[in-house]
């Protein structure tokens, strides 16, 4: 059976008590790569800890997270990108992942080792990500996930050290299912990255202010409530009586 991804709502963490919303830091990265490689799989290991073996196929969802990152409230947002998209070189990317790449402020461009043709797919997306930061710098990890089907292997780790090397970018290999510190240590790398590079253009890291939503009165506060409402009453009759 294919479980159905999880709504960023679901994976959205309860907001602290004593939190600072108004000096939070912000940080938007994004995941592409083929159909099948493994996004969904690595954005819920590295939200929850946990692999699930199957996941609808994704339409673009994206997970917000408030978490601590190098010691600071951090509010992440992680946009998984539509893998099915036809990727060719020369022509412009479709709208929907133009609009990711030109959102994101980390990329990382998955392939898996099982399917060559994901590998290809990565190289494409790396050129539109150049015309798009033709003047700026992005952090970009290259990540071949699926690392613990070696008896499968299409794309030799050689490979992607070569690619990674022609593109100028960070690359590791990983396996989502068997190896969850791996997973945490790209995206938290990734992130490391981006506050370099926030630091450096801006001084200061950016910021946003986030709002606690009111609470709805749940049944406690409720019956408490009524308790101190009924409380003088009581006193004032038995006064009277
Ligand atoms: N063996 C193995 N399977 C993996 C690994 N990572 C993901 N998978 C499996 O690969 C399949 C595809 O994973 P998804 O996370 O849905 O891939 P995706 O890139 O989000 O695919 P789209 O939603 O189609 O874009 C699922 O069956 C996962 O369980 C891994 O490291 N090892």
């Amino acid at each position: 059976m294919r479980l159905p991804n999880m709504s960023s709502n679901f994976l959205l963490a309860p907001i602290p008590e004593n939190a600072d919303f108004f000096s939070i830091r912000d940080i938007k990265l994004a995941v592409f790569g083929a159909s099948g490689v493994g996004k969904t799989a690595m954005i819920v290991r590295f939200l929850t800890k946990r692999f699930i073996g199957d996941y609808e196929t994704n339409t673009g969802n994206l997970y917000s997270r408030l978490m601590c990152l190098e010691g600071e409230q951090t509010y992440l947002q992680i946009q998984d990108t539509p893998g099915h998209v036809k990727m060719e070189i020369d022509s412009a990317p479709v709208p929907e992942i133009l609009r990711c790449l030109q959102w994101a402020e980390g990329i990382l461009l998955v392939y898996s080792i099982t399917d060559s043709k994901s590998y290809e797919y990565v190289r494409h997306l790396y050129q539109h990500i150049r015309k798009v930061y033709s003047d700026s710098k992005i952090p970009v990890i290259l990540v071949a996930n699926k690392g613990d089907l070696l008896h499968v292997r299409q794309v030799s780790s050689d490979s992607g050290i070569q690619l990674a090397n022609e593109l100028g970018c960070f690359f590791v290999e990983i396996s989502t299912s068997e190896n969850c510190q791996g997973v945490c240590d790209v995206f938290q790398y990734l992130c490391k990255e981006i506050n370099k590079v926030q630091t450096s253009s801006s001084g200061e890291r950016r910021r946003v202010s986030i709002i606690p939503r009111p609470r709805s009165p749940n049944m406690q506060d409720l019956k408490r409530r009524f308790k101190q409402a009924l409380t003088p009453k009581v006193k004032a009759s038995s006064t009277v009586a």
